[in-house]
């Protein structure tokens, strides 16, 4: 796959203007079922028309350069977790524009000659939603008008679940309050976290249950505080665990506000410091809590083992 930046007035230096593109167009954080449908129309129509599939995406959020959003936007996907998702899906180019307050300015009509004529863009598919230009003037209906012809155009139909509509905001939701089942349901897959497998008090063996330390990839969103039904990725294998994201109150002092995330990893015992993991979350078992002493704590993680099992055997 194929993955191009772009920046306004961008130079299509790296364009190869021979190619026709069959475009999706959005943010697609998360690259959710909502996402994956106007993904798929776009394969579907670039192998009828004779084009390479390409998604066009952008970079930083919008919400990051024109502000005005009441809740915090942070990624479900940071950018090179959704190129490695759109590569598996079998897109063939990815256009990153860099969303700049320039880019944010341009027309309606200006985007389309630039980002969409200017590409050789020969179909655009995109959401009942999804508007562009300047304070997103321009609709689906504004991108079929503008075309004279041009380029064909989709709309995908709003997809729901439980009556509402699958969005990054509301994925963003669910992700805040550890609802990681709700979380699998609106991405069509597990939430995942890459990151790398680092020292930690070593305690844990101690106490009969040793866990991976987890450092987290940059930028990723680490869900809510808790003990969770994990799987993870170490050395291409998927192992099921019990997983701790938090502060350890039995141990550490509640000012020491450093979070951890730690993963008991299921009949497995190997080194593995230093490795490159994916931690995938499945189900919330409880919250963290602060016990009186080891040996409460140890049969209550006994507890949330079995929990982990039980949910892994019926999944
Ligand atoms: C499934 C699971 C649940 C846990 N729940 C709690 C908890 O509720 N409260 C707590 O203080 N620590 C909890 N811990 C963290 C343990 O205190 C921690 O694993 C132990 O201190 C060893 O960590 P360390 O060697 O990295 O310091 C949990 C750990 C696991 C694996
Ligand atoms: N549930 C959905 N059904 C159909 N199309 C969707 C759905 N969600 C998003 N899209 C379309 O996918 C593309 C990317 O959308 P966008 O990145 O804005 O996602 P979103 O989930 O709507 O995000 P947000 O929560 O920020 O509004 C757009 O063309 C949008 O219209």
């Amino acid at each position: 796959m194929n993955v191009i930046h772009l920046k306004y007035p961008h130079q299509l230096k790296e364009v190869d203007t021979s190619t026709s593109y069959s475009l999706a167009l959005g943010f697609f954080d998360g690259v959710h079922r909502g996402h994956q449908a106007v993904i798929k129309n776009a394969i579907d129509k670039s192998k009828e028309l004779n084009a390479k599939s390409a998604v066009m995406t952008f970079d930083p959020h919008p919400s990051i350069v024109l502000g005005g959003r009441k809740e915090k936007v942070f990624y479900i996907t940071p950018l090179q977790q959704k190129i490695n998702i759109l590569k598996e899906i079998g897109v063939d180019t990815v256009f990153v524009v860099q969303f700049t307050s320039d880019f944010a300015k341009l027309s309606p009509e200006d985007f389309i000659n630039y980002f969409i004529r200017d590409l050789n863009v020969v179909h655009v598919t995109a959401g009942f939603d999804f508007t562009f230009g300047s304070f997103g003037k321009g609709n689906m209906e504004t991108m079929e008008s503008l075309s004279n012809g041009d380029y064909g155009v989709s709309v995908i139909n709003k997809l729901t679940d439980d009556a509402e509509k699958i969005s990054s905001t509301r994925i963003r939701k669910s992700l805040q309050i550890g609802e990681m089942e709700e979380v699998h349901k609106l991405l069509g897959r597990p939430f995942e976290v890459p990151g790398l497998v680092i020292h930690g008090d070593k305690r844990g063996r101690t106490i009969g249950f040793p866990t991976a330390n987890i450092q987290s990839a940059e930028g990723s969103f680490i869900p809510a505080v808790g003990v969770y039904a994990v799987r993870i990725l170490v050395q291409n294998r998927w192992h099921d665990g019990v997983c701790n994201v938090g502060y350890k109150p039995t141990f550490k002092n509640p000012e020491d506000k450093q979070l951890s995330i730690e993963v008991h990893i299921l009949d497995f015992d190997k080194n593995i410091y230093g490795e490159e993991v994916v931690v995938g979350w499945y189900k919330r078992i409880r919250n963290e809590k602060k016990f009186d002493g080891i040996d409460s704590l140890k049969a209550q993680i006994e507890k949330d083992k079995q929990e982990a099992i039980r949910y892994f055997q019926n999944l």
